[in-house]
């Protein structure tokens, strides 16, 4: 099934229009009401509806990189994030069921087992979630239509000027190509959703994976800055643009600390409680009122490199997960067990590291100079294979999200889009430590 969501809604309006749709919405990393095009379709075009979350029990389980896929903080982050998507949901006289189950096991039974002809996904910039979504389509009819459609990014596929093979090989190159491309503005809530699929809760199978275990809901004993759901997010969006903090970002948003020199829209981005077409109209709101600067612009510059990150981990897929990267060049750095202990208990001899990998530890978040910071010290300091690095920012960031983070990663490992840097911050080798000595 293609992603170009004017292809797929096509077909699925020219098919709805024969049939009764029952629809399966599996969400992923688009936990919202607002601006959601799978929403929206569904409203008009399904008499039945499910949706599904599957929480998996392999994201508590170490990676082959010495992490868990899903840490504390982010696991958190994404309950209070299902637990606002559900409230907003029962207003509409719908339910999100949470499953604790890996969704190509579970998926296929409840669509078999509820007569379910239609399953919606949010197109994925992971190699492993698009695996997944191929392997549940594999398993069930084939008169079950799957439609995929893009929620995460400012462009859809056919509104880019290039096909994805052709997607330029550097950011500066993307900005350009897109300079002159139109995106669709962010859409009004749906004002409507069908009635619940009832669940067939004597289904053993089905009691198993809705009743996940104690220890998932523990993490409220955290205390976070942050907190997750769509409302939440729309209420820092607003926060943020009410506030003249735009006319000054560009100024201050290499500071290592302080709540307002940068958005801190990123958690809610990466889970998709907001849209970053919502924060591009909202900016452009902004400007409209107060007037635009090279602040101002420079905040969609840089969901521009969010942009191009997503585009990147669609086109190059398991490469982003590579020791070589895209270029096909192994860099000089192995595995080190003590020096990433360290690094990941705050215990290296860098003093700044150590402050910035305890606020990480503490929070989940960490400021993007403040990741430039200790992924550098850990790839060119400590000389570590910098995909240790990036699962443990995969299990600790609240913000995770697969194509940006080892996006960054590549990029600073010298791997990736761009190594010489458009950014200001990629160091020839040997002035590797000007970055600390710079910020001590
Ligand atoms: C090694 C490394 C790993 C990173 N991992 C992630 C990650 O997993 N998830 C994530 O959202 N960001 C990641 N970033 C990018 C960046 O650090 C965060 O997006 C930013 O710090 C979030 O804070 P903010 O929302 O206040 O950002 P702002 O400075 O306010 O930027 C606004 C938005 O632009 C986007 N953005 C900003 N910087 C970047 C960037 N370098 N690349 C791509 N998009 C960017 C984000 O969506 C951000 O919310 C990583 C950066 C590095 C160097």
């Amino acid at each position: 099934m293609s992603n170009a969501n004017a292809q797929s809604l096509a077909a699925s309006k020219a098919i709805t229009s024969a049939k009764n749709v029952r629809a399966l919405y599996w969400l992923g990393d688009d936990l919202r009401l607002s601006d959601n095009v799978i929403f929206d379709d569904i409203a008009q075009h399904a008499q039945q509806l499910m949706i599904v979350y599957c929480i998996d029990p392999q994201w508590f389980k170490g990676s082959q990189y010495q992490a868990e896929y899903l840490g504390q903080h982010r696991l958190k982050f994404l309950l209070e994030s299902l637990h606002a998507l559900d409230e907003a949901l029962n207003q509409y006289g719908q339910q999100l069921h949470i499953v604790y189950a890996q969704a190509q096991l579970c998926l296929p039974h409840l669509i078999n087992t509820h007569g379910i002809n239609r399953v919606y996904r949010s197109h994925h910039s992971g190699a492993d979630e698009r695996a997944a979504w191929q392997a549940i389509q594999q398993q069930c009819d084939t008169d079950i239509e799957f439609v995929s459609c893009t929620t995460q990014t400012l462009f859809n596929l056919p509104q880019l000027p290039f096909e994805l093979d052709a997607l330029p090989p550097s950011f500066s190159q993307f900005r350009k190509r897109i300079k002159d491309s139109h995106f669709d503005a962010a859409k009004e809530q749906t004002s409507w959703l069908p009635p619940m699929v009832v669940l067939q809760v004597q289904d053993t199978l089905l009691q198993s994976w809705l009743s996940y275990p104690a220890w998932l809901k523990q993490t409220h004993m955290l205390s976070n800055v942050f907190c997750g759901g769509e409302a939440q997010g729309l209420l820092q969006l607003d926060s943020y643009f009410s506030s003249k903090l735009a006319h000054r970002y560009k100024i201050v948003r290499n500071e290592l600390a302080g709540w307002e020199h940068s958005t801190k829209f990123s958690p809610w981005l990466a889970n998709g409680c907001l849209s970053a077409r919502q924060v591009v109209s909202a900016l452009r709101q902004f400007e409209s009122q107060h007037g635009a600067n090279e602040s101002s612009q420079w905040i969609e510059y840089e969901l521009l490199w969010r942009e191009y990150f997503h585009w990147y981990g669609h086109k190059f897929n398991n490469k982003l997960f590579c020791f070589s990267g895209i270029s096909g060049n192994k860099p000089l750095t192995s595995f080190y067990a003590q020096r990433l202990q360290a690094w990941k208990s705050a215990t290296t001899p860098f003093a700044l590291v150590n402050a910035l990998m305890t606020q990480l530890n503490q929070t989940g978040y960490m400021s993007n100079r403040g990741r430039q910071i200790v992924a550098s010290c850990l790839i060119h300091e400590l000389q570590c294979d910098w995909r240790y690095g990036a699962a443990y920012f995969q299990q600790q960031l609240i913000d995770y999200d697969v194509a940006i983070n080892w996006g960054n990663w590549q990029y600073l490992a010298g791997v990736g889009a761009d190594p010489r840097g458009g950014d200001g911050l990629i160091l020839p080798s040997n002035s590797k430590l000007t970055i600390l000595k710079a910020n001590l």
